[in-house]
């Protein structure tokens, strides 16, 4: 090998899009440029306008445009591929750059806007030469000669070239930003722009101002560099998101986009990834923003710290079953099997559920109920009370936020404890009552041997913290008991100790209080403790919490994702939308808020369709998933056919509703469907229909929502009631009601349609 060959992340991108055959071409290309990139087959020239940039052949038409990079510390030299163009679309003003905040190596296409924008901007470009090309290909690309439009406000006006540097837009694209005065032509500028600047160009086109760009994009980004590091190509290779062209590049190429969460973080993402934390820490960020592909990464990174040593220090752990399967499967392509056997990735209650196994004798253990079935058990109790105060919907909420929440042990503890938040007072007399029939309840479900996930969370984290607190006891009376908390003693003895060293956490937002103090007690507290990723706009199980209140203390150790990898602009608006006004806390004492929420994806606006009557939203969502489904299968240039099994999806608001969905698509319209369980996926069909809590961390290319209807969304039969009775419980209902929307509007990708008859939801945005 003469030279090593690195491919710019931008350019991978690009190949993943092209034809099967381009591909093999530059796979080949690679290969011969590695042995001897002078070979004249390659034909590799320098453009004229910028000394550092080539161009050098795929085949008669492809190019691939390179820079240089400097020699490793081998000698050997390296080249980055910042792109691969068709011939006609090089031309000599190519450039590459350094960016003064980020230190990255950027390729600068002004081709990516079009004529009139450069012509605006005074700027001309030059074919670059090719002995391929015909003569009519160097002909510059014709100027407009239209009749120039009246001169309209450029969208940047409030901008100075001076704000554009200082924010880190690339030397070369400030004019052109200037000059730009529609939304198609700053997308345009957007889409062909290196990375910074597009972020920064987007924040600045969606309304932020440029103090606003400087705290929530510039200034994460930044990077501290050296005197003369406009000059050190090699060093900024370094910085730049590359993947090393190997023999494998063919394999990387064949993954597609799939594949680049697990090399290229954005900066933002890897510094929270990479930090050394002295206690426990929080990201947040709105949908698609990365925090499960951080937490991952995060588990990878302290996986890797791990002194070699049986058991398994690190949990990885979520809401829901399915999403531990998720997790489980992109840790296992993330990281080297050896480092796997190390973690432990269970779902919140399945842990708890260990716990109490671990503290119950065989055969005494108590079987779980749903919260329907134990608010039967409590209707039992207040009939033979003949109570008539409360009803079992309030008592129930009580229990599950009050008694178990605050894990109050006594009459006593009832009478002392807050109950700010819940609505209805309850003098003392009321709470002796109330305690009175919830201790009713609880003797009944215990002597069914029968309890819900809250009781056995709350049981378990009282295990969990008598264990931390025998822990800290032996410790204060054998301080110099230095044996890792994750390893057994020389004697091979089992010792107490704390389950975990490091505990990292995905969907936060809807863990409980009792789930919270469960997991504050399995680590001891130190550095790299507790890593916690949520977004409390989509809690959608009425459990809030205040992690100081529970032993977890995240100041100064908070830092929030704003882009969204997965959403386009077009449809993260208007989900923005179904949330704004509404107040969210930071899971602690703080707010929360999607201020700097954007994408630099583009696609068209989500679809509103007002139908007569169910019959007609079936047919007309038929006619939807066939559409998609053809534009899905339509055969690439290469012949190959998509397989839209999993892309397709549609989203309902209730469970009934779901299999009503699929039994009509399947019997009256030959659509094959799969259900959502808890489980996962049911069935091999190809449209996924489920609830919107299913849809939780799910993603999908299109989705439709359906029976988007005033009274179903929210389901004002069922909490209307509370609008007088409990105004508190009322707005928690509304609210949990509108995350559900939020979450199911953001768990696509491309085009996303939302229907209703009747009148609609009165949380969408119309
Ligand atoms: N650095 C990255 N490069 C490429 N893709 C990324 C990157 N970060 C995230 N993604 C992709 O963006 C999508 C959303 O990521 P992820 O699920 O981690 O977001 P999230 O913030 O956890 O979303 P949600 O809160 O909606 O569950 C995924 O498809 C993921 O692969």
């Amino acid at each position: 090998m003469t030279a090593r060959l690195s491919l710019y992340q931008k350019a991978e991108n690009e190949l993943y899009k092209m034809d099967s055959s381009v591909k093999t071409k530059f796979y080949d290309f690679c290969h011969q440029f590695r042995i001897n990139p002078d070979h004249p087959s390659l034909d590799l020239q320098p453009l004229k306008g910028d000394s550092r940039i080539f161009r050098a052949k795929i085949d008669r038409s492809y190019r691939a445009l390179l820079a240089r990079a400097g020699t490793g510390a081998d000698g050997i030299q390296q080249w980055l591929i910042v792109a691969v163009r068709h011939r006609k679309d090089v031309y000599e003003e190519l450039t590459v750059a350094i960016n003064r905040i980020t230190g990255e190596i950027e390729f600068v296409d002004l081709g990516v806007v079009g004529q009139s924008v450069l012509q605006r901007a005074g700027l001309r470009l030059t074919p670059a030469p090719d002995e391929q090309a015909t003569p009519a290909e160097h002909t510059p690309a014709p100027v407009e000669t239209r009749e120039p439009a009246p001169p309209a406000e450029p969208i940047l006006a409030s901008c100075a070239p001076e704000d554009l540097r200082r924010l880190g837009v690339v030397d070369a694209l400030i004019a052109i930003a200037l000059t730009v005065t529609d939304d198609e032509e700053l997308d345009q500028l957007i889409a062909g722009a290196p990375r910074l600047t597009a972020e920064v160009l987007t924040g600045l086109g969606s309304g932020m101002t440029v103090e606003e760009v400087e705290r929530e994009i510039t200034l994460p980004a930044a990077t501290p560099l050296e005197p003369g590091f406009e000059n050190d190509m090699a060093t900024a290779l370094t910085r730049t998101a590359v993947t090393t062209v190997d023999d494998d590049i063919r394999n990387v190429l064949a993954e597609g986009d799939f594949r680049a969460w697990k090399v290229y973080l954005h900066p933002t993402q890897r510094k929270i990834v990479e930090r050394n934390y002295n206690g426990p820490a929080r990201v947040s960020g709105g949908p698609g923003t990365g925090k499960t592909i951080v937490a991952l990464h995060r588990v990878a990174r302290l996986a890797a710290a791990l002194p070699s040593g049986p058991g398994r220090p690190i949990l990885l752990t979520t809401y829901t079953k399915n999403l531990t399967a998720d997790l489980r499967s992109r840790l296992t392509s993330l990281i080297p099997p050896a480092l796997l056997g190390r973690i432990d990735i269970k779902h919140i209650d399945q842990l708890a559920q260990s716990v109490l196994n671990d503290n119950t004798s065989p055969g005494s253990q108590r079987s779980l109920i749903t919260d329907d079935q134990a608010m039967d058990v409590l209707r039992e109790v207040l009939f033979e009370h003949d109570e008539q105060r409360w009803d079992a919907e309030f008592l129930f909420d009580e229990w599950e936020q009050i008694v178990l929440g605050q894990s109050l042990a006594t009459r006593q503890d009832y009478f002392k404890a807050r109950r700010a938040g819940m609505g209805r007072a309850l003098n003392r007399p009321e709470r002796a009552a109330v305690w009175k029939l919830l201790d009713q309840f609880a003797l009944r479900l215990n002597g069914l041997g029968r309890e819900t996930w809250a009781q056995a969370a709350e049981r378990a984290a009282r295990y969990e913290m008598e264990r931390a607190r025998k822990i800290q006891i032996r410790a204060e009376h054998k301080p110099d008991d230095s044996t890792p908390n994750h390893l057994d003693d020389a004697s091979g003895t089992r010792r107490l100790r704390h389950r975990y060293q490091h505990i990292v956490v995905d969907e936060a937002q809807d863990l409980s209080p009792a789930h919270w103090k469960m997991l504050r007690a399995m680590a001891a507290p130190g550095p790299d403790d507790l890593f916690i990723a949520g977004d409390t706009h989509q809690r959608i199980y009425d459990r809030q919490v205040t992690l100081s209140t529970v032993g977890i203390n995240i100041r100064g150790r908070s830092s929030k994702l704003t882009l969204s990898y997965r959403t386009t602009q077009e449809i993260l608006d208007q989900a923005a939308k179904i949330v704004r006004g509404a107040a969210y806390d930071d899971l602690d004492d703080g707010t929360d808020t999607l201020d700097g929420y954007q994408s630099l994806l583009r696609g068209p606006a989500p679809e509103y369709v007002a139908c007569t009557d169910w019959t007609d939203e079936i047919t007309q969502l038929a006619q939807t998933l066939g559409q998609w489904r053809a534009e899905i299968t339509r055969p690439a240039v290469d012949g190959t056919v998509r397989d839209p099994s999993g892309h397709l999806a549609v989203c309902v608001a209730d469970g009934e509703m779901a299999d009503r969905v699929a039994a009509d698509l399947e019997t009256k319209h030959g659509i094959t469907t799969t259900t959502l369980t808890k489980d996962g996926p049911q069935g091999d069909g190809e449209v996924h229909i489920g609830t919107m809590h299913r849809f939780k961390g799910l993603e999908y290319q299109r989705l439709a929502i359906i029976g988007a209807s005033d009274g179903i969304i929210p389901r004002t039969a069922f909490i209307d009631k509370y609008a007088t009775t409990d105004p508190n419980r009322y707005e928690r209902e509304l609210k949990k009601s509108r995350n559900q929307l939020f979450v199911a509007t953001t768990r696509v990708r491309d085009a996303l349609r939302i229907s209703w008859h009747g009148r609609p939801s009165p949380f969408l945005p119309l």
